[in-house]
């Protein structure tokens, strides 16, 4: 313990372990990382070491005094978030505030495997970036989603990874099958609500305690939040044509989870719907179609991997109704990330990652 280059156990075999770092230690993303790692098989038999734990202004200080429940690595001291610091490990997951990726990318080595758990690789449409992030665009990287049609093959083997935003994961995922099967009109509204750490560790005053408890409140209306054109982007790309996306992020008073409800204009019945989501997602480890009457909750998903789906029709509105539940910090963040790399590293694809929720 306290060592840089921390495994589970003495290294398997002859081969050289795979060295982690990781930027962004101190956030919530950067802890989530590391607890999936701790229970990573690869971690446990010592072909994965942990190495680099860096950090901004709290670079210098131990991990243990930021994330008390990462016990195996908790006199771990926080380095400066820098090119010597990141350079020669074999994968680096940044969890860093947008806008600081690319930076750090374009020193590290071509065959270094980065998971970028900021926006910044995202979107394909510059302009698109430019309006909602006011700023240049860096490009864009395989899409960290492989449950998206034809998601798998762009991260197997890929070195460069962008994980998605926690809302286009669960509104994606919750849409995707009913775009791609063409039996909803490409005009989808979602409102979705998501628990605090999905807004990171930095202190703001609307997110004091005394602020959020005891109430739940919209923000980003009217097309302004960021992942308005992500969500678009991704279901766009499988309907093969322009999806309008409506989108209302809601913040609630919870930790973690978001619970997406997404409708859209629709003649088919809700057996022929059910039929195609259960179809789509039949052999995917992580998305569970609900049964019939079932609807999903962010209590059971909190620290899995999971995706739980409801879908039914309100046929009085003529509309698909898709309801989503993830963990932010899991599947819509570091769970992503992991899978991800595992993807990346040609691991078995679910290794470190859990469908069992902690509950209640
Ligand atoms: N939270 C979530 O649910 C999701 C987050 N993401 C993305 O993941 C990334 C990390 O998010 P999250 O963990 O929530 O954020 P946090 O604010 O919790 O953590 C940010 C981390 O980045 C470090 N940091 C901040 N500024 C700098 C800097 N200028 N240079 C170096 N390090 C810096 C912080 O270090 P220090 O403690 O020293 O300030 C901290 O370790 C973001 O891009 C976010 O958008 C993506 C999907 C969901
Ligand atoms: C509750 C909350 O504030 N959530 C964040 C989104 C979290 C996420 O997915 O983040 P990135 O796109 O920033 O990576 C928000 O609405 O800005």
């Amino acid at each position: 313990m306290g060592t840089s280059g921390d495994s589970g156990a003495s290294a398997a075999g002859n081969r050289s372990p795979i060295k982690v770092a990781l930027a962004g230690a101190s956030g919530y993303a950067g802890g989530e990382i590391l607890r999936l790692l701790l229970g990573h098989p690869a971690y446990r038999d010592g072909s994965l070491v942990i190495g680099a734990l860096t950090a901004g202004g709290n670079a210098g200080t131990t991990l243990g005094s930021h994330h008390p429940h990462l016990l195996p690595l908790a006199d771990r001291v926080l380095g400066q978030t820098d090119i010597e610091t990141l350079s020669g490990h074999d994968v680096v997951f940044l969890g860093l505030p947008h806008g600081n990726s690319a930076e750090i990318a374009e020193q590290l080595a071509e065959s270094t495997v980065i998971i970028d758990c900021g926006a910044d690789f995202r979107l394909t449409d510059s302009d698109d970036w430019e309006k909602y992030y006011k700023s240049p665009h860096a490009g864009s990287w395989p899409y960290g989603l492989p449950e998206l049609p034809g998601g798998r093959d762009k991260l197997v083997g890929a070195t460069r990874i962008a994980v998605p935003g926690c809302y286009p994961t669960v509104s994606s995922l919750a849409l995707a099958p009913a775009v791609t099967a063409g039996i909803v009109e490409p005009r989808v509204t979602i409102v979705a609500v998501s628990g605090t750490t999905g807004a990171g560790r930095a202190p703001k005053a609307d997110l004091l305690g005394s602020e959020v408890m005891g109430s739940v409140r919209a923000y980003g209306v009217g097309g302004a939040h960021r992942h308005t054109p992500e969500i678009k982007q991704n279901l766009s790309a499988i309907a093969g044509t322009d999806v309008t996306v409506s989108f209302t992020p809601v913040l609630a008073p919870m930790p973690r989870g978001i619970l997406a409800t997404c409708t859209a204009p629709t003649t088919a019945s809700a057996d022929e719907i059910r039929t195609v989501y259960e179809k789509a997602y039949a052999d995917e480890p992580f998305v569970h179609v609900l049964p019939e009457g079932q609807l999903p909750q962010t209590g059971a998903v909190v620290g899995s991997n999971a995706v739980q789906i409801a879908v039914t029709v309100d046929a009085d509105a003529g509309l698909l109704v898709a309801i989503a539940a993830i963990d932010n910090l899991t599947k819509g963040t570091a769970g992503g990330a992991v899978q991800s790399m595992n993807l990346a590293l040609g691991l078995p694809e679910t290794d470190g990652l859990s469908t069992v929720g902690v509950a209640p």
